[in-house]
């Protein structure tokens, strides 16, 4: 669960200084999923980038199951990061010259699993989001959909209990986006993930129990605060998708 209390994020810009956040508060409990729209500038991949550890906020606490990131130090905060948090951004960036499989198994590097169990959990990963017979594909060699899953992937491959996802059907054509989105909804429930996302997209946001909308740094959520999936949504496990 987080709980954010205070949150303000500042940047520097010359002599200039933007407030990005503006005392945000927020509760995100485990296992649900919030959604985070917003006009541009407004203050989302800030938000996004405080709860993955990617940067600290300037004042106030962002809590994760009673840890303050923003009191870590840089290799506890590291650490963390590539064990409990798996990110998805708009880009996939899937590393051009590596397999599926060896993109998804540079995710479990820091972990120091050995290489057999690397490659077993990564395997594993591909098979869930339907793509286990590309596991040895480039990225070239693969669509836009396909690549993204491959992302989605490797941000599980960890096990993390928090998933981010910045844009994560940005690129993509409408059906690709429906594909995409089901197989990221399938596995937050499978896993009982904690799914923060951010997306311009109206209908990608109908889906969401909850949804906060950030402008100008500051923070209005709508929905109930528990959010869990609703239990009969639940899809068979081991849905196949090719
Ligand atoms: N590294 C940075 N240095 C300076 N200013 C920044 C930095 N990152 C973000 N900002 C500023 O902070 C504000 C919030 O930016 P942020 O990227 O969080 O917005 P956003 O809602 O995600 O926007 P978009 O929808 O365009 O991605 C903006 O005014 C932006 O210019």
């Amino acid at each position: 669960m987080y709980e954010l209390t205070d949150v303000t994020k500042e940047y520097r810009r010359g002599k200039a200084t933007v407030t990005a956040l503006d005392a945000v508060g927020l509760t995100v409990p485990s296992g649900s999923r919030l959604v985070i729209q917003g006009p541009t500038g407004g203050g989302k991949s800030t938000l996004l980038q405080l709860l993955g550890g990617l940067d600290r906020a300037s004042r106030g606490s962002v809590v994760l199951d009673g840890t303050d990131l923003s009191r870590l130090s840089e290799a506890k905060l590291t650490r963390l990061r590539a064990e409990r948090i798996g990110f998805v951004f708009q880009g996939f960036h899937l590393i051009p010259t590596l397999s599926a499989q060896e993109n998804v198994e540079t995710a479990l590097v820091p972990l120091g699993l050995r290489a057999a169990e690397r490659r077993r959990r990564a395997a594993e990963a591909l098979d869930s989001v339907g793509l286990a017979e590309r596991a040895q594909h480039l990225p070239s060699e693969l669509s836009g959909g396909q690549q993204q899953r491959v992302a989605i992937a490797r941000a599980l491959a960890k096990h993390p209990q928090v998933l981010l996802a910045d844009e994560p059907t940005g690129n993509l054509d409408e059906a690709t986006r429906d594909e995409v989105m089901d197989v990221l909804e399938r596995r937050w429930r499978e896993l009982g993930l904690t799914f923060v996302m951010v997306t311009h997209d109206s209908a990608l946001a109908r889906r969401a129990e909850r949804v906060a909308r950030i402008t100008a740094g500051r923070i209005e959520v709508s929905g109930p605060v528990g959010g869990q999936p609703p239990s009969e949504a639940v899809p068979p496990k081991g849905l196949s998708m090719t």
